[in-house]
């Protein structure tokens, strides 16, 4: 059998076994599921990492994220970039100035790639020194797979701004703490750090959305640093915390 008619036939054996929830759904179906998204989502079910894929849990402005069983019947998310509604400009500017890729290239799919693969690297770094993100487990294409924020039922944690928290202060705190681990140990800045990109699970915050996350010596790390800390201070004056972007910078620096 040729390789196309393989993937052919593969791509049918996934799609007939139904195990694709929402690939009924024309709209979304066509979107996020072309064909390559398919191969790919074939190959990682193969691998053990996807056996199952339940519905979405949130269709951002260019990635879906679904809920899904690996092989051993545990809870993954699955966040797959749609290729038609990624920004690609913003993704070359990041990966341009990033040593780690070495990727001059103006093809689209490759951008993606490329960005899916920073995003699972940078969730590694901050996973590995400590900070709570979710473990990740394997970046395929335009798939990564990692761990499921929520509780045992499958419920998905929300995010920080969608939360009810009794404890801003004691949670600002440990944001606090994981932005200086990812700056002074990881070596990192998120870049994208909101009460969006934060959940809440069972009273922990959890940080999310790395792919934006650069290194310190990026040419804009500074720039990006100055926002996160911008928007933790608003997001939590908004929690009836009062705390002055120059305390969290010392925090963080040490200062
Ligand atoms: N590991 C996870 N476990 C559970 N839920 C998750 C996980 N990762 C993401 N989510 C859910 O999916 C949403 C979107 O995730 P994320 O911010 O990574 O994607 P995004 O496409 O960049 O979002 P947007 O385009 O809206 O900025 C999150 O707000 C959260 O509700």
């Amino acid at each position: 059998m040729s390789k196309v008619s393989k993937a052919d036939d593969d791509l049918r054996k996934l799609l007939s076994e139904k195990r694709i929830k929402g690939i009924e759904d024309r709209q979304v179906g066509s979107e996020v599921f072309d064909s390559m998204t398919l191969k790919t989502l074939y190959k990682l079910s193969k691998m053990g990492h996807i056996h199952i894929l339940k519905g979405a849990i949130s269709t951002g402005k260019e990635a879906n994220v679904f809920k899904g069983y690996n092989k051993d019947n545990e809870l993954v998310a699955v966040k797959i970039y749609r290729v038609r509604s990624s920004d690609f400009k913003k993704m070359q500017y990041y990966i341009q100035g990033d040593p780690r890729f070495n990727v001059r290239t103006s093809n689209k799919r490759q951008i993606i790639n490329t960005w899916v693969t920073k995003e699972y690297r940078n969730l590694m770094r901050a996973y590995e020194v400590g900070v709570n993100v979710p473990k990740p487990i394997i970046a395929k294409n335009n798939v990564l797979v990692m761990e499921f924020v929520g509780d045992e039922e499958g419920n998905p944690a929300l995010p920080l701004r969608q939360s009810k928290i009794s404890n801003p202060q004691e949670v600002l705190e440990k944001i606090v703490d994981y932005v200086k681990i990812l700056y002074k140990d990881a070596k990192l800045v998120h870049g994208d750090l909101s009460s969006y990109n934060i959940l809440i699970n069972d009273g922990e915050p959890v940080i999310i959305d790395m792919g934006q996350g650069v290194l310190v010596n990026h040419p804009v790390s500074m720039e990006l640093l100055n926002r996160d800390i911008d928007n933790l201070v608003k997001d939590f004056k908004k929690l009836g915390i009062h705390i002055t972007k120059d305390e969290i910078k010392s925090k963080i620096m040490d200062l």
